[in-house]
């Protein structure tokens, strides 16, 4: 497919993901099955055209004066693309698949710029009722951060030190031209591509089979190590999930001790037991979720790891429809369930234990706010110095913009690189 028919597709996705509120990842799969001529190629232009659109929805949107999937991706095409509105146009006219040749007024807005008066959630792109949250999160650069998390994300793995070094990964990924991370010593970066890059396909590799690596944000692998878990100790996985930081732990803990992950969601735990099983990860006990399936751990762990249901508002850039689609019921709903896991997870720590409270989130109601509400409660807890754990994980003096009011540490696009994450870790006292 040429550039026009695949800006055809694009335009085609978006209106099946608006039409019927469809998550992005199975309309383009629709779109593939129905259209089984187009190759991969074309199918990941298509889908790079569709996440670009939607990561900067609200300036494309002001300056097309229009939030059609068409004026989207038209916008994309020429501000994000730099397609030649003009040659654009007429190539149009010459392909039978393209979409109709730009109108007069499409062709002067989508040269010109947005207006010295548009509002700062617009140049942010974010939604206007959320900008106050990412503002008191981020004080004067908090338009920044927003169009830092409109950007596109790089592919980032970890090398899983049970099985593997970091250099063998390197070399078995040769093709891909890896890099090593900026901070996570066993993170392995692959930068995100411009237009049509294909996101390397890494889940093939005879290493990731063969359990060397995992594919994992380096900001998920920082929290991870800021945890600090230690060989031998009894640590509690509160929020596991398919075991992304499960993993980490027990890499950490070089398979001494014991982790017991648990989830509430029996589908969302199910992966884990493959994923132990390729990692070689030893020393992780899952708990299926039941009736009093954790009892016996009370008051007995070292550490409990609490990496908490949230908006995910941190990894906008990989999921940018839920950048638009996040409400003020949803986040109410994530910021009760939040502190209720925290009160929970307290139940498990022995005393002189530590209390990891993680998010995906950036906003302060997911995060510094959280830490104050059950501080106030839990006066044996404190906070233990951002710049300690830091320098423990990783030998380095920490980047003073990550440290917040709380004691916590939040990750950004623009900060770090990375998604955005927020650690906090609360010692109880002996
Ligand atoms: C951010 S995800 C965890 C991701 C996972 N730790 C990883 O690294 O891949 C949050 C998880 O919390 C789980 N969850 C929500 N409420 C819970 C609760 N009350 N107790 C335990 N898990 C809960 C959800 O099912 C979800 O899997």
């Amino acid at each position: 497919m040429r550039l026009p028919g695949r800006l055809s597709a694009a335009i085609d996705v978006l209106t099946d993901v608006e039409t019927r509120k469809r998550p992005v990842s199975e309309a383009l799969k629709a779109w593939g099955l129905n259209n089984r001529f187009a190759g991969a190629g074309d199918r990941a232009a298509i889908g790079n055209l569709v996440y670009d659109a939607l990561r900067r929805r609200a300036s494309h949107a002001a300056l097309m004066g229009s939030d059609s999937p068409r004026a989207l991706v038209l916008a994309v095409a020429i501000r994000d693309w730099n397609e030649d509105p003009a040659a654009l146009s007429d190539s149009f006219a010459a392909d039978s698949h393209a979409p109709e040749p730009l109108t007069a007024d499409e062709l002067a807005r989508v040269v010109g710029q947005l207006p010295d008066d548009t509002a700062p959630h617009i140049l942010a792109d974010v939604p206007e009722w959320i900008a106050p949250s990412i503002e008191r999160a981020f004080g004067d650069n908090w338009i920044a951060e927003g169009q830092d998390m409109a950007g596109r994300p790089s592919l980032d793995l970890r090398t899983n030190i049970l099985k593997a070094s970091r250099d063998r990964v390197v070399k078995s990924l040769d093709r891909f031209h890896p890099r090593l991370t900026s901070i996570s010593p066993v993170g392995v970066t692959m930068p995100a591509g411009a237009r049509d890059a294909r996101t390397p396909n890494v889940t093939t590799d005879e290493g990731y089979l063969k359990g060397w690596f995992e594919v994992q944000d380096q900001g998920s692998q920082i929290v991870a190590a800021l945890g600090n878990a230690q060989p031998g100790e009894q640590v509690l996985d509160l929020c596991a999930g398919a075991g992304g930081k499960t993993l980490a732990l027990a890499a950490a803990m070089g398979n001494k001790g014991q982790i017991f992950a648990y989830d509430s969601d029996r589908n969302r735990l199910a992966p884990i037991y493959d994923r132990l099983k390729r990692n070689g990860a030893r020393n992780v006990q899952v708990r299926a979720p039941h009736p009093g399936a954790l009892d016996d751990l009370a008051g007995k762990m070292d550490r409990v790891v609490i990496d908490a249901p949230c908006t995910g508002t941190g990894t906008w850039r990989r999921r940018p429809d839920t950048k638009w689609k996040l409400s003020p019921e949803l986040l109410a709903q994530r910021t009760a369930e939040q502190a209720a896991i925290l009160v929970e997870g307290a139940r498990y720590l022995k005393p002189g234990g530590t209390l990891v409270y993680i998010t995906c989130s950036i906003l302060p109601e997911e995060n510094d706010d959280q830490i104050v509400a059950f501080l106030k409660n839990h006066p044996d807890f404190t906070s233990l110095p951002p710049a300690e754990l830091w320098q423990a994980a990783f030998g380095a003096a920490i980047h003073p913009d990550v440290e917040t009011a709380q004691s916590g540490i939040a990750l950004t696009p623009r900060l770090t690189g990375t998604d955005g994450f927020y650690f906090n870790a609360l010692r109880r006292a002996s």
